[in-house]
């Protein structure tokens, strides 16, 4: 449904997205890993149109995402950020801002029985549409973030960090909430996080990324069970546990190979 092929985009040297391809399925769930630079979300933001692409393609249903029709492209990827108070208006009530989008969108449709809909699949309240973002806790907050996504009926969803932010107990109830969604309505995901807990739990299908470029690529079970590449061994061993070692994944970091054998590394500052 989601096909990215050979993305790439430089931001002066620096290749920051670099020859990135994947593939998302009807209702899948797809993960971008890597760690701070590693250039997920600059493939996330080129996916949504907020950013263009120096080269690759990128194809909806087998079509490129209209480029000038916004609303479209709206409706076919929607993007939930880490921050709702940066995407809520802080003056509009939650049911005023669901109508808002509804508005847009679908003019000629009923839109406070969707709004009701949207409230109660998120699992908010009818009571909850009165308030202002400020008046709503982080974890509702990102509840009306995901039902504004949701209110297009988009076919994808690209969530970038979405629940970093959150307490644990508060992250895991919005990524079961994202699971139900999905069983439910069959939107794909497209998460992008640097948390492989999160990985874990709400992604199929894994993509590791390290200085713009795909090091490993497969099932999240199977690659977090045997990863076959050292940064994403790397990364597994970056989360502390009992015992964990933080100088032996420091050794480990610095043993790490350049993606870049043939010496072009030097087109990345992070790339020693
Ligand atoms: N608008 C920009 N102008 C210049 N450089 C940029 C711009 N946006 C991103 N970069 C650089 O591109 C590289 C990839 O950044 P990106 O934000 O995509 O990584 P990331 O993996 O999402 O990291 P983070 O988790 O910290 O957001 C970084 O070196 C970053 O500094």
């Amino acid at each position: 449904m989601l096909e990215v092929n050979n993305l790439v985009k430089r931001y002066g040297g620096l290749l920051a997205v670099d020859d990135v391809s994947f593939a998302l399925e009807e209702a899948g769930s797809l993960g971008i890993v890597g760690e701070s630079g590693s250039g997920k979300t600059t493939t996330a933001r080129i996916i949504v149109g907020l950013e263009r692409a120096d080269s690759g393609r990128i194809a909806v249903d087998g079509a490129p995402p209209p480029r000038r029709d916004r609303l479209r492209r709206a409706r076919q990827i929607q993007m939930v950020f880490q921050d709702p108070y940066l995407s809520l208006d802080p003056r509009v009530p939650v049911g005023a801002a669901l109508r808002e989008t509804l508005r847009l969108h679908f003019p000629d449709s009923d839109h406070p029985a969707r709004v009701a809909e949207l409230l109660e699949q998120v699992g908010l309240g009818q009571d909850q549409a009165a308030r202002l973002p400020r008046q709503l806790s982080g974890g509702q907050r990102q509840r009306v973030a995901i039902a504004r996504a949701l209110a297009v009926r988009p076919s994808v969803i690209v969530l970038d960090e979405a629940v970093a932010g959150l307490d644990v107990s508060v992250q895991a109830q919005i990524l079961n909430l994202l699971a139900d969604l999905r069983a439910e309505l069959g939107v794909a995901y497209l998460f992008i996080t640097h948390d492989l807990g999160v990985v874990r739990a709400i992604t199929d299908q894994v993509l590791v990324m390290r200085h713009g470029r795909v090091v490993e690529q497969g099932g999240t079970a199977r690659i977090l069970a045997a990863p076959s590449h050292p940064y994403t061994r790397l990364l597994l061993d970056s989360v502390p546990r009992p015992g964990w070692d933080p100088a032996g994944v420091a050794a480990a970091r610095r043993a790490l190979p350049s993606t870049h054998p043939e010496g072009s590394d030097a087109s990345h500052p992070d790339r020693t």
